[in-house]
């Protein structure tokens, strides 16, 4: 049933194929599984049952003549009394002067509107006809194209045609384990419920369902990537470890814990696909790098593609310290280096030679012309700043190269493991030992200057600091000038002891270059800075940062931001300067003063953000659900997740007839989204 196309439908034609298609349907299972998002009641109440402002269905005889006023040539307002339970109630409709006619005294009508209890009034919706009284009606998620009610209609249709050919995919154990309802009845209940309970019973088998096969799909494909075609890496253990050994500090026991899964990873001949997750400043660079070499002791290339140039650069430098002594070259590629210098087509000689080990960049690393000799792994940085597109275009240019992605989004852990699921996650859940959780202050933006004499304290003691301002306004211009603005208070405030330096997007990549060189060296003590500075800068003895109208800036921004300093042993602290204007920005701010960990940030920022804020849910990276709350439903994905490894897993899997529907299910799925229709 799934891939029937809707063209089978009556009164469907390419427009309305076209119409469904914006709405994200295309097949009949589609249709079928566009569940109603709510259900008006068109079964008549009585007047004491009645809440204000809510939707509601009366029926009743018609006491008064209609008294229909018009405005203009399409504004009107009708008017009549309806007598229900003794009573007369005024019914008002408005722009909808045709039904007039309907509207004659001693008829029986029902009405659907919402009630307004104060004037003991019905704000008609729509009169309903015979036909559908009595029901509770889906509403269906619609749009200019294509009306609800047509939507209703086609629903209808589709299930009278195919509803024998539903079949059950979630095997016939757990169905019975949960109490769910077929899949049958599943689909009937939600788009035709009796009542509400009904309906209620049907979506929770809905939610099992969609979760059920999101994470079948997630194993489904970790089990196509565990075929034994990828790359084994193999690297020299003893010259990894003394690698290790020499390194200026001990690794944290998690930092241990993650080279080993990684390393496991890259020797067996599966192809690696690894999240690697940590808060903060918990050290994944030196993983990443510990990865690297392994990659090049076994003969392979390393590539690392970062989200910044700044980023890019910062590890160039870094790596290019750590290996130059072992005689490994490291290189940096970025948009900047000139498409057609001489500089660039050496580079990318060497590159294709393979006397380039490890090579560094921005997505410059992707474009054509950027050819390796034998690249081993890809590790992307920050990943959910990439496309799939982009780090896939990457994975091409190797034979199958392991690939590691690093973050530092603070998604719930329990989450990660779920949303991630086809990945496989390693998560660095410590900091290096000796850090001190930042203290963090909140301050009236009139305090300004009593943030500056702070921050003289700490610059006194030979630290650093950073001062940002966010993107507060739609224009670039606007911005600097608050950039700027902040940069003269405090250049005037620190002068004359102390250089103040300013850094944002729109400079020239060398501008910025030789700015950020001169604040990690300590010649600038202060950078003013836009959020060019949020991912990954990592200048350990910076050790303030104050945040200008912190209220801008999401929860997960703030903790970024934060995260440039307590880098290193010494306290550090953060400055919030804002005067928020909403509650919700005040639990912002008040929630940074009162936590430092990643995760429980995460966990509040959805919280706060609300259950419908789609966007929010975007940016945490969660996936979209039909019917499911990854968040709401979090108990029911873990469970499902168990569940479908538990089936997926099963040697005989596709070969039984509880699990036959699914796999084939999940193969089309899969055709689907590979484009081989
Ligand atoms: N085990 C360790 N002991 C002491 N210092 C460490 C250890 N591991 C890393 N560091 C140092 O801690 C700092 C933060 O590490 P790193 O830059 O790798 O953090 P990160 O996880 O990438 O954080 P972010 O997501 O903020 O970029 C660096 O200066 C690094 O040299």
């Amino acid at each position: 049933m799934s891939r029937q196309s809707l063209a089978v439908l009556k009164g469907v034609g390419p427009k309305t194929i076209q119409a469904l298609q914006h709405l994200g349907i295309t097949t009949i299972e589609d249709l079928l599984t566009a569940f109603p998002f709510r259900y008006d009641d068109y079964r008549p109440q009585n007047l004491a049952e009645l809440v204000d402002q809510e939707k509601v269905t009366l029926r009743g005889v018609v006491v008064t003549a209609p008294v229909l006023v018009r405005f203009g040539r399409k504004k009107n307002r009708l008017n009549f009394n309806l007598l229900i339970d003794n009573q007369a109630v005024l019914v008002t409709f408005f722009n909808q002067g045709y039904l007039a006619e309907k509207v004659i005294e001693g008829a029986e009508l029902t009405v659907f509107g919402k009630w307004e209890a104060a004037r003991q009034r019905l704000m008609g919706i729509k009169l309903l006809s015979f036909n559908k009284q009595e029901q509770l009606a889906g509403v269906y998620r619609s749009s200019k194209e294509i009306r609800a009610t047509q939507l209703q209609k086609l629903v209808k249709q589709a299930y009278e045609l195919y509803h024998g050919q539903i079949s059950d995919l979630i095997p016939g154990k757990l169905q019975k384990k949960y109490h769910l309802l077929s899949r049958q009845q599943m689909i009937h209940d939600l788009h035709f419920p009796a009542d509400q309970l009904t309906a209620q019973a049907a979506k929770r088998t809905a939610v099992y369902e969609e979760l059920f096969l999101f994470e079948a799909r997630l194993q489904y494909l970790k089990q196509i990537d565990q075929q034994p075609n990828g790359l084994k890496l193999n690297y020299d253990n003893q010259q990894l470890k003394k690698f290790i050994s020499q390194l200026p500090f001990e690794l944290t026991p998690a930092q241990k814990r993650t080279v080993n899964e990684i390393c496991h990873d890259l020797h067996r001949p599966v192809h690696m696909n690894r999240l690697l997750q940590g808060d903060v400043g918990s050290g994944k660079t030196i993983v990443a790098a510990i990865a690297m070499y392994a990659a090049v002791t076994a003969g392979y290339q390393a590539a690392l593609m970062a989200p910044t140039e700044i980023l890019a650069r910062q590890h160039a430098d870094k790596l290019f310290h750590l290996f130059q002594p072992l005689g490994i070259n490291v290189n940096l590629l970025t948009g900047t280096t000139s498409a057609k210098s001489r500089q660039r087509r050496e580079l990318l000689q060497q590159l294709a030679k393979g006397s380039i080990d490890i090579l560094i960049g921005t997505h410059a690393l992707i474009q054509n012309g950027v050819e390796f000799k034998n690249l081993g792994l890809v590790i992307t940085d920050e990943q959910h700043r990439f496309g799939v597109n982009q780090r896939q275009a990457l994975r091409l240019k190797g034979n199958e190269p392991d690939v590691l992605a690093l973050t530092a989004t603070p998604i719930p852990r329990t989450l990660a493991l779920t949303v991630y699921g086809e990945m496989d996650v390693s998560i660095i859940n410590e900091l290096p030992r000796g850090r001190k959780p930042v203290r963090t202050f909140w301050l009236k933006k009139n305090q300004l200057k009593r943030a500056f004499s702070f921050i003289a304290e700490q610059l006194k003691q030979g630290k650093q600091a950073y001062l940002v301002t966010p993107l507060v306004s739609e224009s670039e211009a606007l911005d600097l000038q608050n950039a700027e603005q902040l940069l003269t208070d405090a250049a005037k405030f620190f002068a004359p002891e102390y250089q103040v330096g300013l850094i944002h997007g729109k400079m020239k990549s060398d501008e910025k270059e030789q700015i950020m060189t001169d604040f990690t060296a300590g010649k600038t003590k202060i950078l003013v800075a836009t959020t060019v500075i949020e991912v990954g800068v990592d200048v350990p003895q910076a050790s303030v940062i104050l945040i200008v109208d912190a209220d801008r800036f999401g929860l997960a921004q703030l903790h970024q931001l934060r995260g440039r300093v307590g880098r290193s042993s010494t306290q550090s602290y953060c400055l919030l300067l804002a005067d928020p204007k909403t509650d919700y920005g005040r639990q912002r701010l008040q929630t940074m003063t009162e936590t430092t960990d990643g995760f429980v940030i995460a966990q509040r920022d959805l919280e706060l953000r609300g259950q419908g804020d789609i966007l929010g849910r975007k940016q945490a990276g969660l996936p979209e659900f039909k019917v499911a709350d990854p968040i709401k439903d979090l108990k029911v994905l873990e469970t499902a997740q168990v569940d479908a490894a538990e089936i997926i897993n099963q040697s005989n899997f596709g070969k039984t007839t509880e699990t036959k529907p699914l796999d084939e299910y999940l193969q089309q799925q899969l055709q689907l989204e590979l484009g081989f229709d």
